[in-house]
């Protein structure tokens, strides 16, 4: 279960980058949902101490679909995990301005492993987030089943995850996030080990979703056309210790559908995103 994510201060630190701070800053509309300043944490392991991120600077947006990309092993999750609240120590400062009136979670993480209990229904796998913040049954299941109607799972309520396929138990995940509705979702690669098309498809149902909630989303992952169909901006990671090397606005018009997105935009933000991304990747291959 996700706990309540982070809006206090902890152990503040003054070492803030400069130019990740600017480039953020230049490109941010709206409200901050999502303050990080300074955010950096150290795992304790047997064989010592391992520096996962470092100066972490990003204000996130109210209602922002955010991508964070960057090599493997750069920090990525144990962001997400701050975030959330699943890692409490860390050094710096995270200020999370959503509130819920009705006291439920204001975060919800989705993982690459859907993370749905087996030896539940469908249904009832949906409906858990509520059944625990002590909605009553049948506003639970309705809730529930409107969303299984969105992912177009209808059909499934009533089956076990072991009669899904990779995609489908990926969108009972996404389904219960939404049911659940939290203010902020956090994505760490949702569609990572799925096929080509089922991930286009997940995509284009996750960016419907999303436009018709406006829930602000933090989504990590190693694609950078995903990370270009889906986001309003990009973050672009350093290798480890992870920090923002620059963050890009992804000035394309929505809807994002298929043949939607001009082809030569999207080629050239590909190319400026790997340009920033390659140096990163080599750099965390050599460690
Ligand atoms: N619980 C933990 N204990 C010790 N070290 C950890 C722990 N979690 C992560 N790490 C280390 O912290 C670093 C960052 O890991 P993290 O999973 O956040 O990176 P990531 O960018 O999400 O990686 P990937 O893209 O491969 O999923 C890695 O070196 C990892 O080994």
């Amino acid at each position: 279960m996700d706990r309540e994510p982070p809006n206090a201060v902890t152990e503040p630190d003054s070492t803030a980058t400069a130019t990740a701070e600017s480039v953020d800053e230049a490109s941010a509309t709206g409200s901050a949902c999502i303050r990080a300043r300074g955010v950096g944490k150290r795992y304790t392991t047997r064989s010592g101490e391992v520096e996962a991120l470092t100066d972490v600077d990003l204000t996130i947006q109210d209602q922002e679909f955010f991508c964070l990309l960057g090599p493997s092993g750069c920090g990525k999750s144990t962001f997400l995990r701050i975030l959330s609240g699943l890692v409490s120590e860390y050094t710096g400062e995270i200020e999370i301005s959503a509130a819920r009136a009705d006291g439920g979670s204001v975060t919800n993480m989705v993982f690459q492993e859907h993370g749905i209990f087996p030896w539940k229904t469908v249904l009832d796998n949906v409906a858990f987030g509520l059944k625990m913040d002590g909605v009553g049954k049948q506003q639970r299941y309705e809730r529930a089943r409107a969303y299984l109607e969105k992912v177009d799972l209808a059909e499934f309520a009533d089956a076990y995850p072991h009669q899904l396929s990779g995609g489908m138990k990926q969108r009972v995940a996404i389904a219960r996030a939404f049911t659940n509705d939290p203010e902020i979702l956090l994505m760490d690669e949702p569609f990572g080990v799925l096929d080509a098309q089922t991930k286009r498809n997940l995509q284009t149902e996750l960016l419907s979703l999303w436009s018709e909630t406006k829930k602000t989303v933090v989504y990590v992952t190693h694609d950078i056309e995903e990370a270009i169909t889906l986001g309003d901006r990009l973050a672009v990671m350093t290798a480890r210790p992870g920090g923002v090397k620059a963050v890009l606005d992804i000035d394309l018009p929505r809807p994002r559908t298929r043949g939607a997105i001009p082809t030569d935009e999207f080629t050239t933000l590909r190319e400026r995103v790997w340009e920033l991304l390659s140096d990163e990747v080599q750099q965390s291959v050599e460690r």
